[in-house]
């Protein structure tokens, strides 16, 4: 019996942005004929499919009406038709998942090689170098043991944290320990990502071993992708692969520089697990869908916030995103945390949500502190009077109810950014509290998706981790996929 469905292609699959695009199943299917016909008052359309891929690829052009059939089957021999999803509509000009993947190279191509992985270990630390949570070091489990398995040399590379130069504070080796139980084998640490110490290390590397490199960003040449750079990085192997998610949205030299120097460059498994899902629910949300964006890497994620506009019926703000907002608003905001640069930004934003119907919810109260420590004194003040010298770290008690209640009417929710200090007991409880409302949600049925480090830190602190749809190893490139935005990182790999 062949297994086929048979997906009628109907205008509203387009959507009003229909110059091109692409439709992405939600689970791999293999093409076995498609039939597109243009509507007859359109212009012709281009499309292309490329079977036997998971992904069924159709690029349309300049063709808001479509209408046709596509037959596919399931691409993976245990998925059955029931398992196969809705096929989604997204208007990216390219498909992410077009990538190779790790898994399509097997031992006779890996056994003895030397293989540069980049992974995302950038894990929270506390004062005394103690992992607070290794989410981040599970998660490249599996790629890293397929290669040990398969023989491979494995080089490991990662950042940690943003160091100006060499940084003891930010090194790798405190990581060692628990990537070593993780993987069951003893991993070996360098001093450095490059150089001759190295070059001796990997040479010593048996077939099956682990070397993790010290932190790339001790040097300035990783950021600025140099290329110099990226080719002593590449040179320690013979082929690369990619499965640091949480750092795809970052153009580094150990993430896109050294793919113009090491061939095959391939996608991790953890990479592939990412996109697979995240693509599929934030392209084709269910509606109403909502953003919560918080944290403290403001200037990165005010940028975002134009773009969810686009995308999202609710936005909230909380975390030290909010006090530009206030600021921008003429509102004192005491020592809070502002990124003067942005407040005209932040004015731009309020307007554009006003004329978008889209409603932005900023905090009405916040736990506001004469210090930033976790003995400050601390009272909670209205979000938009925060007396001098103190700071607001956490969202209030009002804030957290009118957020829940906002919550309460969503289908799908991404949340990128701790609504407050979490690592401080005082100014944990909004954080919290949006923890378990995402929790409760879940359960009835709501989509949640929870990415970055530091958020998803705070949701397995209250031990909520395993309610929720999808925990993504990346905050930042989670809401640059939210936005349509092409990931560098993903974009530099070999195409299936
Ligand atoms: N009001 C605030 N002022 C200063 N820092 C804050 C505030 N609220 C949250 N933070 C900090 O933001 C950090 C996480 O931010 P970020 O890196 O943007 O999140 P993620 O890692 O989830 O993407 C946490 O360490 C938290 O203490
Ligand atoms: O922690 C990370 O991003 P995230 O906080 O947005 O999840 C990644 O490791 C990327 O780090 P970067 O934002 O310093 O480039």
């Amino acid at each position: 019996m062949i297994l086929r469905n048979m997906l009628p292609i109907r205008n509203n699959f387009l959507g009003p942005r229909s110059a091109h695009g692409v439709l992405q199943t939600t689970v791999p299917v293999k093409v076995v004929e498609w039939k597109v016909e243009p509507h007859p008052d359109n212009a012709p359309s281009v499309f292309l499919a490329k079977p036997p891929h998971p992904t069924l690829f159709i690029q349309f052009s300049n063709l808001p009406l479509l209408h046709g059939l596509i037959a596919f089957t399931p691409f993976y021999s245990h998925l059955d038709l029931h398992t196969v999803g809705s096929i989604n509509y997204y208007p990216f000009p390219e498909i992410l998942c077009l990538k190779k993947s790790v898994g399509s190279l097997k031992e006779a191509d890996l056994k003895g090689k030397r293989v540069f992985v980049r992974v995302d270990l950038n894990v929270p630390l506390d004062d005394n170098f103690n992992i607070t949570d290794d989410n981040r070091i599970r998660a490249a489990v599996p790629t890293i043991k397929y290669l040990i398995d398969c023989g491979a040399k494995v080089i490991l590379a990662s950042h940690l944290g943003r160091p100006k130069g060499v940084m003891p504070k930010f090194s790798l080796k405190p990581l060692v320990p628990r990537l070593s139980e993780l993987l069951e084998v003893e991993v070996k640490m360098a001093n450095d990502c490059i150089g001759e110490e190295v070059v001796k290390l990997v040479s010593e590397l048996p077939g099956g071993g682990v070397l993790l490199l010290e932190n790339v960003r001790f040097y300035k040449e990783e950021e600025k992708n140099d290329p110099e750079f990226a080719k002593k990085l590449a040179s320690l192997a013979d082929l690369y692969v990619n499965d640091a998610f949480g750092t795809a949205h970052r153009a580094h030299a150990s993430t896109e520089g050294v793919t113009k120097y090491l061939k095959p460059a391939v996608a991790g498994f953890l990479m592939q697990k990412e996109l697979d899902y995240l693509v599929g629910a934030v392209s084709n949300p269910k509606k109403p869908f909502a953003a919560i964006v918080g944290g403290s890497k403001v200037s990165t994620k005010i940028g975002v916030i134009e773009s969810l506009l686009e995308k999202v019926d609710l936005l909230l703000l909380g975390g030290g995103m909010i006090f530009t907002f206030y600021k921008a608003q003429g509102h004192a905001v005491g020592s809070s945390l502002v990124e003067e640069d942005k407040l005209d930004l932040a004015t731009l934003l309020m307007e554009k949500a006003k004329a978008k119907g889209v409603s932005l919810l900023l905090p009405s109260d916040v736990v506001a502190a004469d210090k930033f420590a976790a003995d400050a004194n601390s009272k909670v003040v209205p979000a938009s009077g925060i007396p001098d010298g103190w700071m607001g770290l956490d969202i209030g008690p009002d804030s957290i109810k009118s957020f829940s209640e906002a919550l309460d009417t969503t289908k799908t929710i991404i949340w990128n950014g701790p609504m407050g200090v979490f690592e401080f007991d005082k100014f944990a409880a909004g954080t919290e509290a949006i923890a378990k409302k995402l929790a409760e949600l879940s359960a009835k049925g709501v989509t949640t998706i929870i990415g970055g480090g530091d958020s998803v830190a705070a949701v397995e602190k209250v031990g909520l981790a395993d309610k929720m749809s999808h925990i993504s190893t990346g905050g930042g490139a989670s809401l640059e996929l939210l936005e349509g935005k092409q990931l560098p990182g993903v974009l530099a790999l070999d195409d299936a």
